[in-house]
C-alpha cells in the first residue's frame, strides 16, 4: 500500500487518510431531489454524494423527510424530481444484481424470527442464486462460508445456530448487518439502527458500522435520532429539516449553532402543519425533545 494521502470527497469535504479511493467515482450520488405527497412536499432539492469508506449520519426533527429520502435511494420509492445515481447509474435503471450492493439495515432489525442466524444471514445471498436454488433455498458450500464469515465479522459466530427470536436486540441486529454484508454490499443504508436497542448495544452497533466503512471500503448512510451517536461515531452530518439539507460538514466541524440550526431552524408550526399524515407522532414535542437533546449533548461534551 502506498503513502496515504488525504483525499476530498466530491462534496469538498477531506475524508481522512484513504489512498485506495483517489480518483474513484463516488458510490452515491443525490442531485437536485424532491419529493412530494400529494401537495405536501417532504424532501426538496436535496443534493450530496458518498464516498467509500464514508460513514455519514443523517439527522433531523420527526418528519424532515429522513425516511423518504432512504426509500428512494434504495429504490422503494420514486422521486418526482432529480436523480440519485449508484455507481453512476440511475437507481431507476439497476439491474437486480446492481440493486443488491445497496442493503438495508431497519430500526425492527426484520429478520425471520423462527430461523436461526445463520438462515437469517444466508438470505442475504439469496440475490446471487439461480431462482431454482432460492425457491428451495439450495445455497453452496461457498454461500454458507460466506455467511459464516459475515457472523463472524459482526462478532456472532457462536450464535450463528440459534434462533433469531432468542437472541438480545442488539444480537439480533448484529445478524441483520451480517445480513446486509453477505449481499457484498457497496452501500449500507440503516434507517435509524439503534432506535430500539439499550445505549450499550447501541455503541456497540454504531462502532460496528464505523468499522464496516473503514474496514470493507462501504458506504454507509444511517438516520438517527441521537446527536451523541452522530458526533461519536461517524464521519459527516448531513441534517435536514422540512425537507431541505441545512448542515452538512465533518462531524467533528460542527458546533452548537449548527444543531441549532438544525432542531432549532424547525418553525414548529408550519412542521406541525405539515406531517399530520396518520400514524405520525407528535412532531411538536418530538422536535422539542431532539433539540433539548441535542443541546445536552452538546454542552455535556464540551
Ligand atoms: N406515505 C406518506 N403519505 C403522506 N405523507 C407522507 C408519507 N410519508 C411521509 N410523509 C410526509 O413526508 C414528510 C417526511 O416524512 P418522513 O417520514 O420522511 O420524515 P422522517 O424525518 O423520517 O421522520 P421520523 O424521524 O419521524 O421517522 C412528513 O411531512 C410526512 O408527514
Amino acid at each position: 500500500m502506498g503513502d496515504a494521502v488525504d483525499t476530498t470527497s466530491a462534496n469538498g469535504r477531506t475524508l481522512g487518510s484513504q489512498p485506495d479511493i483517489v480518483g474513484k467515482p463516488p458510490v452515491l450520488t443525490v442531485e437536485d431531489f424532491s419529493k412530494s405527497f400529494g401537495a405536501r412536499s417532504a424532501v426538496e432539492n436535496v443534493s450530496f454524494s458518498l464516498m467509500e469508506h464514508e460513514f455519514v449520519a443523517v439527522l433531523g426533527p420527526s418528519g424532515a423527510g429522513k425516511t423518504t429520502l432512504f426509500r428512494c435511494i434504495t429504490g422503494s420509492a420514486k422521486s418526482d424530481a432529480g436523480r440519485i445515481r449508484f455507481g453512476g447509474t440511475e437507481i431507476e435503471r439497476l439491474t437486480p444484481r446492481e440493486l443488491r450492493q445497496i442493503a438495508v439495515v431497519f430500526q425492527q432489525f426484520n429478520l425471520v424470527r423462527r430461523l436461526t442466524a445463520l438462515d437469517n444471514v444466508l438470505a442475504g445471498r439469496l440475490g446471487y442464486l439461480p431462482t431454482w436454488r432460492g425457491v428451495f433455498r439450495r445455497f453452496e458450500r461457498a454461500d454458507k462460508l460466506r455467511a459464516f464469515e459475515c457472523l463472524e465479522r459482526v462478532g456472532m459466530l457462536d450464535h450463528a445456530l440459534q434462533r433469531a427470536d432468542t437472541l438480545s436486540g442488539g444480537q439480533q441486529q448484529r445478524v441483520a448487518i451480517a445480513r446486509a454484508l453477505a449481499q457484498e454490499p457497496r452501500l449500507i443504508v440503516a434507517d435509524e439502527p439503534v432506535a430500539s436497542l439499550d445505549p450499550s448495544s447501541a455503541a456497540g452497533v454504531m462502532q460496528l458500522l464505523k468499522d464496516i466503512a473503514r474496514d470493507e471500503g462501504v458506504a454507509v448512510i444511517c438516520s438517527l435520532h441521537q446527536v451523541g451517536y452522530a458526533r461519536t461515531f461517524t464521519d459527516r452530518v448531513i441534517g435536514l429539516a422540512r425537507g431541505r439539507v441545512v448542515v452538512d460538514a465533518p462531524t467533528q466541524s460542527l458546533d452548537e449553532a449548527a444543531y441549532d440550526a438544525l432542531y432549532g431552524s424547525a418553525d414548529l408550526r408550519s412542521n406541525t402543519a405539515t406531517t399530520g399524515h396518520s400514524g405520525m407522532p407528535d412532531h411538536h414535542s418530538t422536535v422539542e425533545k431532539d433539540r433539548r437533546a441535542a443541546l445536552l449533548l452538546i454542552s455535556g461534551e464540551k
